[in-house]
């Protein structure tokens, strides 16, 4: 049921409109100064709140003020009640964020029409939001892992890779593939292989900092920023990875045998690259040595392996 706030100085204009919103199928909540709305706000959390202007102490632009000002209600859909006619007062409304107006004396007809006209437009605006974050998850999520996608694995790993470079702070770049993934996607046919890409996605994000950037960047490839990070660290962390990896026992026989699946891993720390593109090169001849050395390693650059 839509829960409407009246906040008013007089009692008389709040029972009625209590009892004419209540006849209407509204639930309704009463407050006498703004203090107290503010306060029943926080308690009652209404879909919407219908407030004078004329009142002592606090009016009804300080409360619509603190309304707009607050990072948890900021959004809640106020219609004012004015007997001020005033061009000036009703622009001045409009202006601090109100998103609509009744002049008293009002008739209910025209109080519950626009009620319902700024809920509506209210559920339009919260679909409309919903749309434009799905469209933009769909921008930079990879779909299948959940991880950031290639294009914004790399907008984001470059803005990590300008603030460790002018901050000088260590960093380290790794790129991740998982072992002979075709034979995979051959012997357990390809939506067995996509099991796989969401559990290593799954158990990469899990070992990692929030603050890294991890993404896949393709097929069964995927690449992770570590910020503050030096290369040993990185390595400690996908060796970790690695042998939690096999432990998973992803894939088993018809005769109840396990077939480990495995992962190659490339390091580098910050080197005098200028550029990330450069790293991400140093990186991926280690991982071309690990793949070269019998694959299920990590290396880096520095010829560290396992
Ligand atoms: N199931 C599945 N397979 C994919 C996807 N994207 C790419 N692949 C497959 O991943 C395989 C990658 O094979 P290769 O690049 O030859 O590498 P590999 O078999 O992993 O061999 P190494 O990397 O040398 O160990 C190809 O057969 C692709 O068809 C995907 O989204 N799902």
């Amino acid at each position: 049921m839509t829960k409407i706030l009246a906040i008013d100085d007089t009692p008389y204009n709040l029972d009625i409109l209590k009892n004419g919103l209540e006849d209407e199928g509204f639930d309704m909540v009463t407050a006498q100064s703004g203090r107290e709305g503010l306060m029943l706000i926080d308690q009652e959390r209404p879909d919407l709140v219908l407030l004078d202007i004329g009142m002592p102490e606090m009016d009804g632009h300080q409360v619509l003020q603190q309304i707009r000002l607050s990072d948890e209600y900021g959004d809640l859909p106020v219609i004012i009640l004015t007997a001020n006619t005033e061009d000036s007062n009703l622009a001045r409304c409009l202006e601090s964020g109100a998103n609509d107006y009744v002049t008293k004396p009002f008739s209910f007809t025209a109080l519950v029409a626009r009620v319902n006209n700024v809920l509506r437009t209210q559920k339009d605006a919260i679909k409309l939001t919903r749309e434009a974050e799905k469209l933009r998850d769909l921008a930079y999520r990879d779909e299948m892992t959940g991880l950031l996608n290639r294009r914004a694995f790399f907008e984001r790993a470059n803005a990590e890779f300008e603030i460790a470079k002018s901050a000088r702070e260590p960093l380290s770049v790794a790129i991740l593939d998982i072992d002979h993934f075709k034979q995979i996607n051959d012997t357990y046919g390809h939506p067995k292989g996509d099991d796989v890409l969401r559990a290593f996605g799954k158990l990469l994000k899990s070992s990692l900092r929030l603050h890294d950037v991890v993404g896949r960047i393709g097929g069964e490839e995927f690449a992770v920023l570590l910020p503050n990070s030096k290369p040993m660290d990185a390595y400690n962390i996908f060796e970790r990875l690695r042998t939690r990896l096999i432990k998973e026992h992803l894939l088993s026989n018809e005769d109840g045998t396990i077939r480990p699946v495995t992962v190659s891993s490339g390091i580098v720390g910050m080197t005098d690259q200028k550029e990330l593109d450069g790293l991400m090169i140093l990186a991926d001849m280690a991982l071309y040595r690990a793949k070269n050395q019998g694959r299920n390693r990590t290396i880096v650059e520095t010829g560290v392996t396992s």
